[in-house]
């Protein structure tokens, strides 16, 4: 499929004023073609279309739209080779992680569109009428969940398939029957176009208005604001930085019709690795921090940017098997070369600290736009007198807390801004303190592991990809697993309604089969 540049609303290409290029990072060098600026003008007619396409998307039969999100998986694998080679040009991520981070992308479009043919998504509950309750009769109600409305998705820089133009938030946003305008993310729009295209070729195989999709390109914060501000957009997805999560945050509830933003922004993911843990093998333990740490050049949300541990001769082991493996670990490709002047930025800010040790620097870059990574480390006294340690710098960055006693470790977690994951590092003789300390962890975060990583989530039902602030605008909800869709999605009841008129998920007969609460029981079809 062609890369050309143009905007995708709808069914049209349209050409704008002023273009921009992408940059290869790992080379510097600007990548052909030139791609239009969305305008206004733009924005206005893709939100026109969709709000056009609203009533009929979101009113299709469960299995259509269901095998309409499989064909956008199937479109997407049929670009091919030339999907992951733009891809790598315009990111610097590699190969490998690039075809995963596709396989993701196809499989959770095809996870939504299981869960759209199950049907509990609807939450359908059923009250039967009493007409001779004493001493009032009860009407029949009805309820379920509906879609919202035509959504803004804002595609993250650092994955440029998973949670860009077809990824997490606009699966979710399809699989509820809300049509999506994409605001492009400046760093990958060959890439963000070609999807685009795909997505684009699924709508028209499945007959369906042309507005269900659009894709805006730009470079510009105007761009965005716009999108956001217009009232035929109901709610925004979003991925990328604290600033810009905030910005659209203000917009949307400065609307006249205030809007919901969710926005996965920033966090450090706090580790916390216990006495014995660190005892019986701290210097695994160690090297697998490392590991996790510089994967991706540290360019996940959920990097361990923060390990709290007690002083002493076993964390001593600890981070001398860290250094060790960071001085071993080369420097990571990042993705453009205004992240990587915010990492410079950040770490040169943490070397510089009075009260900061700098325990390990990976080896320089030979390439341009690389991350060396860096271990840093501080007393609980320091971490907790200055919230700036505790800010994420994005990239291979982390800092490790020294904590006299238990006691310190949970003033430190008691501190803590909301977290997207809070791991705990323990062998058995810890669990004691575990079971103390992990409510404290929960309180803060979206997601608690035990023993692992928490680079990589899994896509599932039970995932939790969210967090309180600032890890996301909403902690009530999650951008990743099935549970995303209910972000966009409100509940309506009907009240003593005859068949005829209500949504066929309501009717007496159910027609798609689906499981419903009825007085109170769940039944199924
Ligand atoms: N925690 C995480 O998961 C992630 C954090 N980041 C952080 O973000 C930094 C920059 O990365 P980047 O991916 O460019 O993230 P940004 O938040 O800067 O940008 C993400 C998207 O939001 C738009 N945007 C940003 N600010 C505004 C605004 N004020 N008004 C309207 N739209 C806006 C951008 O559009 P445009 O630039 O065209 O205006 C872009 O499309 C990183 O260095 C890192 O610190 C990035 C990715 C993931
Ligand atoms: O770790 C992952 O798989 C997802 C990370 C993420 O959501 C992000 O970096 O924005």
């Amino acid at each position: 499929m062609q890369i050309t540049g143009a905007i995708l609303v709808g069914a049209n290409d349209r050409t704008g004023g002023s273009t921009f290029q992408a940059v290869d990072p790992a080379s510097g060098e600007t990548l052909s073609p030139a791609f239009h600026e969305a305008s206004p003008t733009d924005v206005d007619a893709a939100c026109a279309l969709a709000a056009e396409a609203f009533p009929t998307f979101r009113d299709l039969a469960l299995d259509v739209r269901a095998a309409f999100l499989e064909s956008i998986a199937e479109e997407i694998a049929a670009l091919g080779d030339d999907l992951i080679v733009r891809a790598m040009a315009e990111s610097g991520l590699p190969r490998a992680r690039l075809e995963g981070e596709r396989g993701r992308t196809m499989g959770q479009l095809k996870l939504f569109a299981s869960v759209l043919r199950e049907g509990s998504w609807m939450d359908v509950t059923i009250d039967p009428a009493m007409p001779d309750r004493a001493p009032l009769p009860r009407p029949d109600l009805r309820r379920l969940n509906v879609a919202l409305g035509p959504v803004a998705v804002f595609g993250a820089s650092n994955f440029p398939l998973a949670f860009s133009v077809a990824g997490g938030d606009t699966a979710s946003a399809l699989a509820a029957g809300c049509p999506v305008v994409v605001k492009g993310h400046p760093a990958h729009p060959g890439t963000g176009e070609l999807v685009a295209r795909a997505v684009r070729a699924a709508v028209a195989k499945a007959g369906l208005p042309a507005g269900v999709f659009s894709y805006l390109p730009g470079t510009t914060n105007e761009l965005g604001g716009a999108l956001v501000a217009d009232a035929r957009i109901k709610a925004v997805g979003f991925t990328g930085s604290r600033g810009g999560g905030l910005a659209l945050v203000k917009i949307a509830s400065e609307r006249p019709e205030p809007i919901p933003v969710y926005a996965e922004m920033s966090s450090v993911n706090p580790v916390v690795l216990f006495p014995a843990a660190a005892r019986n093998r701290g210097a695994a333990l160690g090297e697998a921090y490392v590991a996790s740490l510089t994967q991706g050049a540290g360019q996940f949300c959920t990097n361990p940017g923060l390990v709290i541990a007690l002083e002493g001769s076993d964390l001593a082991a600890f981070e001398a098997s860290a250094a060790a493996a960071m001085g071993k670990t080369p420097a990571g490709q990042m993705l453009t070369p205004a992240i990587h002047g915010l990492y410079s930025k950040g770490v040169d800010a943490l070397a510089a600290h009075a009260a900061v040790e700098t325990v390990a620097r990976g080896p320089v870059g030979e390439g341009v736009n690389q991350a060396q990574g860096a271990i840093f480390a501080a007393s609980a006294d320091a971490f907790a007198s200055d919230p700036v340690l505790g800010h994420e710098v994005f990239g291979s960055s982390s800092i490790v807390v020294r904590a006299r006693d238990m006691d310190e470790v949970k003033r430190i977690i008691r501190g803590l801004e909301g977290q997207l994951t809070a791991t705990v590092l323990f062998d058995e003789e810890d669990e004691e303190l575990v079971a103390e300390i992990v409510p404290l962890l929960a309180e803060r975060s979206g997601r608690v592991l035990g023993n692992g990583w928490p680079t990589g989530v899994e896509v599932s039902h039970a995932m939790v990809h969210g967090g309180p602030f600032p890890a996301t605008s909403d902690g009530r909800t999650t951008s990743v697993g099935t549970l995303a869709i209910a972000r966009f999605l409100r509940p309506v009841c009907y009240q003593n309604l005859p068949d005829r008129v209500l949504p066929p998920a309501l009717r007496s007969d159910n027609p798609y089969g689906v499981a419903r609460r009825v007085d109170g029981t769940m039944t199924q079809a």
